[in-house]
């Protein structure tokens, strides 16, 4: 650390959807080392999980930034630092991290950082840390101009998932990220399991004329849908309808994320593209609310063609769209 700065430094740690940003964040928050973060969250969709996901916090800040993405973050940047700087006399922290959502260009969540005269003296950006999924970041990289752009921008790479990925995808992947940006240092982690040293290394961040530009192209046709259901749900229901989805509209489906009322108990469930995690088991649930919740972010498919593979399962209590617009 440069010792006369005293601006608070921000790490920006973006990764395409599913990837593995949040298992990050919670692997960190269990660290002893990084010191006291402060941790906001920008989710795509009206129900936000990632917060539920993170898991005890330990008295650091989590700032909660629903909305959608970069489009419209750029105003909530401002207002939400300064926010959270306000906090620090009653709560205080020594770095903020940002995980954007998995959709987000990085590059207008960075500008504020850089330009807005009420932020620049208060906050410095000190890197962007890219996540990349093993299992799924080749197909990503050829089909998601915005996961290309997430990787460009990064000071520092994360793989992800190389446990349950093929030692050949791992490689050939590494070659591709290598191709897109050869600057920037690599390491693998399971299960977010990485050096806070190493992750927040100062001085890591390139100089930010690099950061700039805006892509929008991720927005069109892409929407997130969140269903409910009334009554407990069984896995093999669960994982059947979401199997038979993703048999009809495996590209389509870009991420399934939910807290699931599995026979009474709170589960997490994660599906990536065609991929489902195993569940997790919660040791307790977030909030009041006892009934399952599911997000699915699709490309170019309706609520009903994605409603229709649950209908055998109690539902639906309420569904909501959610649309990624072009809001400049
Ligand atoms: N096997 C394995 N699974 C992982 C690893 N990292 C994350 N996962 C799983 O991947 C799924 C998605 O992880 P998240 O951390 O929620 O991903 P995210 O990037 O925050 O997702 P979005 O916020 O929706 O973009 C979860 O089931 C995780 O347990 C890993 O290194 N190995």
């Amino acid at each position: 650390m440069s010792g006369a700065d005293s601006r608070i430094p921000v790490t920006l740690v973006t990764g395409f959807l599913g990837s593995g940003k949040t298992t990050l964040l919670s692997a960190l928050l269990r660290q002893p080392e990084p010191g006291r973060l402060a941790i906001v969250i920008n989710e795509f969709g009206e129900v936000p999980l990632d917060q539920a996901l993170i898991g005890r916090t330990e008295g650091q800040v989590v700032v909660l930034s629903g909305g959608c993405l970069c489009c419209a973050i750029g105003g909530d940047v401002v207002s939400t630092l300064l926010g959270l700087h306000a906090l620090r006399a009653e709560k205080p922290f020594e770095r903020v991290v940002i995980e954007t959502s998995g959709l987000a260009d990085p590059g207008p969540i960075l500008a504020p950082l850089v330009q807005a005269p009420e932020l620049t003296g208060l906050f410095r950006v000190d890197g962007v840390v890219a996540v990349v999924d093993a299992l799924q970041g080749l197909r990503e990289l050829g089909r998601q101009r915005v996961c290309v752009k997430q990787v460009a921008l990064a000071d520092r790479i994360l793989l992800s998932k190389s446990d349950i990925a093929a030692p050949l995808a791992v490689t050939r992947l590494r070659d591709r990220l290598a191709e897109i940006n050869p600057w920037a240092p690599l390491t693998t982690a399971n299960h977010g399991a990485v050096d806070a040293a190493w992750l927040f290394d100062p001085g890591a961040a390139r100089p930010i004329c690099e950061h700039a530009g805006h892509d929008h192209d991720h927005s069109h046709g892409i929407g997130a849908f969140c269903l409910w259901f009334d009554q407990p749900v069984t896995w093999e229901a669960f994982a059947r309808a979401v199997g038979d989805l993703t048999e009809a509209h495996g590209e389509a489906i870009l991420r399934i994320k939910g807290l699931l009322n599995l026979n009474g108990r709170p589960v997490a469930v994660h599906g990536v593209q065609h991929f489902l995690h195993p569940p997790e088991p919660l040791p307790d649930w977030p909030d009041q609310e006892r009934r399952s919740r599911l997000i699915v972010i699709a490309d170019r498919l309706t609520e009903a063609e994605v409603r229709s593979f649950f209908s055998n399962m109690d539902f639906v209590a309420q569904a909501s769209r959610k649309e990624c617009a072009d809001a400049s």
